[in-house]
């Protein structure tokens, strides 16, 4: 399929406002999924945690954190609603994806052997995912460098032969131009020359959806490639794609199809960030700053 750049779709606005239907009275938070946020190496514990809140204020019934034990803590402290569980390997991880309908790995997760055991130990369900940040690094290591030991320490993380798991039909990849180079083995030049072009390519070489963000995110699914038309440019700073990753992760616990979490999640998450930078500017602009006005919009 060769795309033009105007053949990018909307967002189906009138899909999402019907999706966003009340809820029924008698629910309860069993119907609502538990998502199982895996990330934050020593470091880099706000971006699993951010993930985490925009998951739970996404709407998802539950949601647990799978990090480093120093974190629990800080993590209770903050957010209580959150179970927030300490993995130290593979074996620690695997009562936890039982219990997961959704996962979503990557948001500081490193590149480590901790982050390599967590991504052998997701990849080997069936589960839904959203893969994101670091878990996107050490996929792309996976493809790309067979004979750089990480790759290989990587690859024996995986049960089987890693090259054939990494195509699957529910994940959603949500890779920024950086990442995404990494992906597809070419610079972020090449993927700013022609973004569309390579979102297409992000999602037929790893199938399920690829979201190519950055100003107008595409949203690559195996039928058609939306664009988003909202965002602007508060939303260059830390934390705005760990939060988007934990959108997307609550929409598919809630029961969204791929496609519609990636569209939906990149939709809702950019408008939330219009909303807030037109009330205190671009400048300044928190990740976190986005979670009031996105339960806004999800109860319209
Ligand atoms: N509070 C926390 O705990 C936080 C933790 N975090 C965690 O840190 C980990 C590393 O993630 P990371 O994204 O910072 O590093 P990395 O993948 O090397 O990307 C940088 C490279 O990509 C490029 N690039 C990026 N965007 C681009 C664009 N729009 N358009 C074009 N290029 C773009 C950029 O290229 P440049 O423009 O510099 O040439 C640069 O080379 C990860 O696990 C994450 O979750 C963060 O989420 C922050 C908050
Ligand atoms: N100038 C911009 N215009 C619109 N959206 C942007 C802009 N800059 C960043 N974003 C959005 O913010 C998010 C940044 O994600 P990412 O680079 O992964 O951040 P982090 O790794 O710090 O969490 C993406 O959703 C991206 O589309």
């Amino acid at each position: 399929m060769k795309t033009q750049t105007s053949l990018a779709l909307p967002i189906d606005q009138r899909k999402l406002r019907l999706a966003l239907r009340p809820r029924a009275r008698d629910a309860h938070k069993g119907d609502f999924g538990h998502a199982l946020i895996v990330g934050g190496d020593k470091g880099m514990a706000g971006a699993a945690l951010m993930a985490g809140e925009a998951c739970a204020r996404t709407g998802a019934g539950k949601v647990s954190i799978a990090t480093r034990s120093e974190h629990i803590p800080a993590f209770i402290a903050r957010t209580p609603e959150l179970m927030a569980r300490s993995v130290e390997s593979a074996d620690d991880l695997m009562p936890l994806l039982t219990m997961a309908t959704v996962v979503v790995i990557g948001p500081g997760l490193g590149q480590t052997d901790w982050s390599k055991a967590m991504l052998g130990a997701v990849l080997a369900t069936d589960l839904p995912l959203v893969v994101d940040a670091d878990a996107l690094n050490l996929l792309a290591l996976m493809c790309y460098r067979d004979n750089n030991d990480t790759a290989q320490a990587a690859k024996e993380a995986l049960a089987g032969d890693a090259c054939v798991q990494l195509q699957r039909d529910n994940w959603i990849l949500t890779p920024h131009p950086g990442e995404a180079s990494r992906l597809l083995n070419t610079s972020t030049r090449q993927i700013a020359e022609d973004r569309l072009q390579h979102a297409q390519d992000l999602q037929q070489r790893f199938q399920g959806v690829a979201v190519l963000k950055g100003k107008g995110s595409l949203i690559a699914t195996p039928e058609a490639i939306y664009q988003c038309r909202r965002g602007n440019a508060g939303m260059a700073s830390g934390g705005m794609g760990d939060v988007l990753s934990g959108i997307i992760g609550g929409l598919l616990a809630q029961g969204f199809s791929v496609n519609d979490a990636a569209c939906f999640g990149v939709e809702l998450h950019a408008h939330a960030a219009d909303i807030a930078a037109k009330r205190d500017g671009e400048r300044g602009l928190l990740a976190t700053d986005l979670l009031s006005p996105l339960r806004t919009l999800l109860n319209p």
